[in-house]
């Protein structure tokens, strides 16, 4: 079952950017985080799927459109920046999804104000950012939706408050096992804790959700016995290093087949951390379009 599909989403931006086309789809029960380089379109995607603007292309919420009331209804939303909720104060949010929002749970909302310590009768302009953020986190988090749509939304949190997200999100998905979680995120620790599936997205185009244990499982530092002609050229090669050469490969079962056929030795080998692997996945210049 899909919580999310996107179906040729495409938006102009300018003269030099265009998002998509953008086919994608993101399970039931899955968090899904969104990585890409600084201007790869995480941010007009995000504006995409969440029905922000009516741009080409569809997007559904369990079936339903993102610009229907029952799809808006089925998904939560913590943009990159929200001026729009900047004037008012948090009380005043917290009144209005409570007297016109079927899906608000006060009781979730309150305890969110109290662990984020968020004062209710200041501006949310008045805040820090930090704060800022924690507060429409807040106000997004209350509502029982099946859906988080929630760009970068560990930025300018304090220590405290990302472990409170963190647990939040992970509770949000024991409560609710058909839900689904997409983050966009330049923090690969919160990749590794939090996500199921890794999308890269690059140049306005998002590649093949891939599952983050495989991942971890393909990339690979391996050190040979010695040199060997032509192995910059072997499969899933990224970088190779040194004499006898270290290398560092994102296939690592190919690039091991290719190395035994030649009767070269592995001394030794491991696997790399995300925060070595998805710096080699965003570096990548090819990207396989879905
Ligand atoms: N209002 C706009 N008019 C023209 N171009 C824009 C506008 N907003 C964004 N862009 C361009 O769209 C591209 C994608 O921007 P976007 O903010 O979606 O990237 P991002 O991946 O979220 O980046 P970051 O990691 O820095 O937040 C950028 O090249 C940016 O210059």
């Amino acid at each position: 079952m899909h919580t999310l599909t996107c179906k040729n989403i495409v938006r102009k931006m300018g003269d030099d950017f265009s998002l998509g086309p953008i086919n994608l789809e993101i399970h039931a029960g899955t968090i899904t985080a969104v990585i890409g380089n600084n201007g790869a379109g995480k941010t007009t995607f995000f504006q995409a799927m969440s029905g922000d603007y009516p741009g080409e292309g569809e997007t559904k919420v369990h079936g339903h459109n993102v610009h229907s009331i029952a799809g808006k209804a089925a998904l939560s939303y913590v943009p990159q920046t929200f001026p729009e909720v900047l004037p008012f104060r948090l009380q005043k949010l917290r009144d209005l999804h409570a007297n016109h929002d079927d899906t608000w749970r006060d009781d979730r909302f309150q305890a969110y104000a109290r662990q984020f310590d968020l004062p209710l009768r200041k501006r949310i302009s008045k805040l820090s950012v930090g704060m800022q953020r924690k507060a429409v986190l807040a106000l997004q988090l209350s509502r029982d939706t099946s859906l988080l749509l929630l760009d970068e939304p560990f930025a300018g949190l304090d220590m405290e408050g990302q472990t409170q997200l963190e647990k939040i999100l992970i509770s949000k998905m024991e409560d609710d096992p058909d839900g689904s979680i997409v983050f966009a995120t330049h923090i690969a620790d919160e990749v590794q804790r939090l996500a199921d599936y890794i999308v890269i997205m690059k140049n306005g185009k998002t590649q093949e959700p891939m599952e983050k244990d495989i991942l971890a499982q393909q990339f690979k530092r391996i050190w040979l016995a010695k040199s060997v002609t032509g192995v910059e050229e072997a499969p899933g090669i990224r970088e190779v290093e040194g004499v006898p050469p270290q290398i560092l490969t994102s296939d690592a079962e190919a690039t091991e087949k290719w190395l035994a056929e030649r009767d070269v030795q592995i001394m030794k080998r491991e696997r790399l951390s995300l925060h070595e692997s998805l710096p080699l996945l965003l570096r990548d210049e090819e990207t396989n379009e879905v």
